[in-house]
């Protein structure tokens, strides 16, 4: 493979995508649906179970050629490979980035140091298996004999938002009587509320942190530890507390017994993690069959990602078409609006999987990029956020490309809750694409029996522009097949992003200044003389609160 120029705006294709979006950024999208009856079928693909329809994008057949281009000219194919392939792409930590063999479901061995990591992977499953099928039976009792009714996942970040979004989507697949909880802040209210409604003698806490050092973490792991050990007594935590990680050491250290823990490895990166040990919480809740189901899908996903022509390939469209936003368009945002209640925590999920992976100012050989990198993500179901933040995607004065996803059937067909539901999906994203013209909304006054000058004062608040993109993600439902070709092709559309913008999509330097700062002020906190030390607003502050905090 020749080298990648070092800039991206030194790859042919990109200057030939700068000059093209010059001729593209007039062009309406509702002339170019006008002009081509063909465009939904030649801008959408099928997988099994879903239909991507990118067609309401701001692009042509020259715009896809060049954004393809570009994906070859920085190497994307060959970074993908290599990713599978078990190589060090996480430069920056030394390590392998194969969340894909956790899911890997061919038979085909995954070298890492030149050993099949298959084994390791295949074995802690068996582990997760029998964990959660003796939880779910009831053969796995507590301190008192009584079967677990309430399993508590403590953990924060990667430890906590995949697996809970995931139990919150397959909602209809829980075990009646089985309650999978998540405390994740270091703020004890979290953990608060939750212990008020649990019993000790029914509550199975997982302590999830891939590090076991992570400060809210092991803090809410102390505190849920006390009630059961002030309730149960010490002989009590081996029955009632479970360790997700890779850091057997401070496990044992905590008072985890060993073998209650489920491990995994370095080469799983914290956001990529719930199909790992992590997703334990996910195998109780739904069972181990539907866990197994989930990195099926997946897999299936990794198969088509790995194997599919770049034209063809969906999270390498769905990337380029990104790239073309953030750096051709200047979008600085991207929302992602899943219709389907189930899946409200997706976007949140996202936010950490894209805006910690490409959230990235230096290139691999930390060189400057002279590009955007990550867009700023945010979503919320619709049609909920239609209510809320629609406003300003229909006649604000940014681009907010977003993506739509929807089931095709709902899992609680009521009257006609998913027609409507549906009617909104539609009419959002064509609402979106054509806009509402001056014209139109003339005659639509008209119509009303407003007079001219009353059109007139009304016309520009009512006009709305259109051109404004946005995807189109149908699937036949959301159940665990569903959800594990959804999850990694976002996770593989952030790779291939990466990939474009020569970033190391799978550190995390940036969360570390804050978290150094934190350790250094507790012990003044703590001590609670007046401090001096910091900058003149933080010294303000500590100080105000030693004040404030007795309430006097
Ligand atoms: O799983 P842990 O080691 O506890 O890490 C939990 C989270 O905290 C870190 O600060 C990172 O920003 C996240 O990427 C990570 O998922």
């Amino acid at each position: 493979m020749p080298a990648r120029p070092s800039r991206l705006t030194e790859c042919p294709a990109y200057e030939a995508l700068a000059q093209h979006h010059g001729r593209i950024a007039e062009v309406h999208l509702r002339d170019l649906f006008a002009s081509d009856a063909d465009r939904f079928r030649r801008f959408s693909r099928r997988l099994p179970g879903m239909l991507v329809d990118f067609s309401k994008n701001r692009l042509t057949d020259a715009t896809l050629a060049l954004l393809l281009d570009l994906a070859r000219e920085c190497g994307v194919e060959a970074k993908r490979d290599a990713m599978f392939a078990g190589e060090k792409i996480n430069t920056t930590e030394g390590r392998a980035v194969l969340h894909t063999a956790l899911r890997n479901r061919s038979g085909r061995p995954v070298l890492v140091d030149g050993q099949d990591v298959m084994p390791a992977v295949t074995a802690v499953l068996a582990k997760m298996k029998d964990f959660s099928d003796r939880i779910r039976s009831g053969a796995w009792t507590g301190a008192t004999g009584q079967r677990i009714t309430d399993v508590v996942n403590i953990g924060i970040g990667g430890s906590d938002l995949g697996p809970r979004m995931v139990v919150e989507a397959l909602k209809p697949w829980h075990q009646p009587g089985l309650r999978v909880r998540f405390v994740s802040n270091v703020d004890g209210s979290d953990i608060a509320e939750v212990l008020k409604a649990c019993d000790p003698a029914t509550t199975l806490f997982l302590v999830a942190s891939k590090t076991f050092t992570t400060q809210e973490t092991l803090t809410n792991a102390h505190t849920a530890r006390r009630w059961i050990v002030e309730a149960l007594g010490e002989d009590a935590v081996a029955k009632h507390f479970a360790a997700l990680s890779t850091n057997g050491q401070d496990v044992a250290a905590f008072g985890i017994d060993t073998a209650n823990m489920f491990e995994f490895w370095d080469w799983v990166g914290g956001r990529y993690s719930l199909w790992s040990a992590i997703g334990l919480p996910i195998a109780v809740a739904v069972g181990f069959e539907r866990f197994e189901q989930l990195l099926a899908g997946g897999h299936a996903m990794d198969e088509h990602f790995r194997t599919a022509p770049l034209d063809q390939n969906i999270p390498v469209l769905l990337a380029m078409i990104g790239v073309w936003y953030v750096d051709f368009f200047g979008a600085d945002t991207y929302a992602i609006l899943p219709y389907d209640q189930y899946l409200h925590r997706f976007p949140a999920h996202f936010q950490q999987v894209d805006m910690e992976s490409n959230g990235k100012r230096v290139t691999l050989s930390g060189e400057p990029v002279d590009v955007q990198t990550g867009p700023i993500l945010f979503g919320e179901p619709g049609t909920n956020g239609q209510h809320s933040f629609y406003q300003l995607i229909h006649q604000g004065t940014r681009m907010v490309p977003c993506d739509f996803i929807a089931p095709a059937r709902s899992q609680n067909p009521i009257g006609d809750h998913h027609a409507i539901l549906l009617s909104n999906f539609f009419a959002q994203t064509e609402a979106l694409m054509r806009g509402k013209t001056p014209d139109e909304v003339r005659a639509e006054l008209a119509a009303k029996g407003l007079d001219e000058a009353a059109v007139a004062a009304a016309l520009p608040h009512r006009v709305f522009p259109g051109n404004r993109p946005s995807t189109s993600i149908l699937v036949d439902q959301v159940d665990p097949h569903t959800l594990g070709m959804l999850i990694a092709l976002y996770e593989h559309k952030v790779f291939v992003q990466g990939a474009v913008w020569d970033v190391n999509s799978f550190d995390q330097w940036g969360v570390e200044l804050g978290k150094q700062l934190a350790k250094q002020i507790l012990p003044e906190l703590e001590a609670g003389t007046p401090v001096d030390g910091h900058d003149a607003s933080t010294n303000g502050l500590i100080n105000a609160w030693l004040e404030m905090r007795t309430g006097g």
